[in-house]
């Protein structure tokens, strides 16, 4: 899918400008960011740490306000938690008194509605958890515990799932499982996703375009299609093609860095007018 086809986006960010206050003063962490995301598009983030990915992030799913700028879903002001978007984060979050089943509860149970049972368990066969249910976090591994997650983020049913760093905590194995296991519940149900990763190997594995942010603060500062075809295969992995995208899209985030230490930094910056 291409967001720059005649298509309504499905996420619409306008200008969107984050001020953070601070003991010495305002921080300004994104600076007038614009990014449309197509229905069915997967896109990934990556830039220098620091540069505000989890601050637009979070804007996108409304769980934080903007200083200045808009998130849009399908046309419509994202102003606070919406139940179309559902998060996962580098932590699965999973509550260590409650069995797996109860885990995938809980958002229903604060919410007073029901939740989908059938879904839910189609949900966990995907991803290899059915006959979990009984089991409890510590019972679990690490990937095991990120699938979780995953499950209790789609539970929803959300049209939009935004993953913060979802697997920057797993061994490289493991996390290989999990882009693969993404793409294939994503070829199977297409949802709109949105990917923070530090890693630009999982980011061309996983996305039809690589949002790349300029250091602090952030802003777009080139967007890389990406367009291998699906399932990614480790053989289209270890094409020339890859290896020159990985490459191209490194050396604008080193070269933006390696251009930020080598003059005076200014750690306050004042809002963008
Ligand atoms: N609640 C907050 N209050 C003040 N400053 C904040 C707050 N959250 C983030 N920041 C600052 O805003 C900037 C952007 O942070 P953010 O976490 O969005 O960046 P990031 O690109 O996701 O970082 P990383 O890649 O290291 O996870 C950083 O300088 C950070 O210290």
């Amino acid at each position: 899918m291409n967001a720059q086809s005649s298509v309504q986006p499905k996420l619409r960010v306008r200008g969107a400008t984050k001020v953070y206050s601070t003991g010495s003063g305002d921080l300004l962490a994104i600076d007038r960011c614009s990014l449309d995301v197509a229905p069915g598009e997967i896109v990934s983030i990556v830039g220098p740490s620091g540069c505000g990915k989890t601050t637009l992030l979070w804007s996108m799913s409304g769980l934080h306000g903007l200083t200045a700028g808009e998130v849009l879903l399908d046309g419509k002001p994202v102003k606070g938690p919406n139940p179309e978007i559902s998060m996962v984060f580098q932590e699965a979050n999973l509550l260590p008194w409650r069995n797996l089943d109860a885990n995938i509860n809980f958002p229903f149970e604060i919410k007073g509605t029901k939740p989908d049972r059938v879904w839910i368990d189609e949900l966990l066969q995907m991803v290899g958890l059915e006959g979990f249910g009984a089991r409890f976090p510590r019972e679990l591994s690490g990937g095991m515990r990120q699938r979780a997650a995953l499950v209790r983020a789609l539970s929803f049913k959300p049209s939009v799932l935004l993953m913060d760093e979802p697997f920057g905590a797993l061994d490289s194995f493991t996390r290989e499982e999990m882009n693969r296991l993404v793409e294939q519940i994503w070829l199977d149900r297409p949802t709109t996703i949105v990917l923070i990763t530090h890693s630009i190997e999982e980011a061309i594995f996983m996305s039809d375009r690589v949002v790349v942010m300029s250091a602090r603060p952030g802003r777009v500062a080139n967007i890389y299609p990406v367009p291998f075809p699906r399932p990614r295969s480790l053989d289209i992995m270890a094409t020339k093609e890859v290896f020159d995208l990985t490459n191209a899209i490194k050396r604008e985030i080193v070269g933006d860095q390696k251009s930020r230490f080598s003059t005076p930094s200014a750690p306050v910056f004042q809002a963008a007018k």
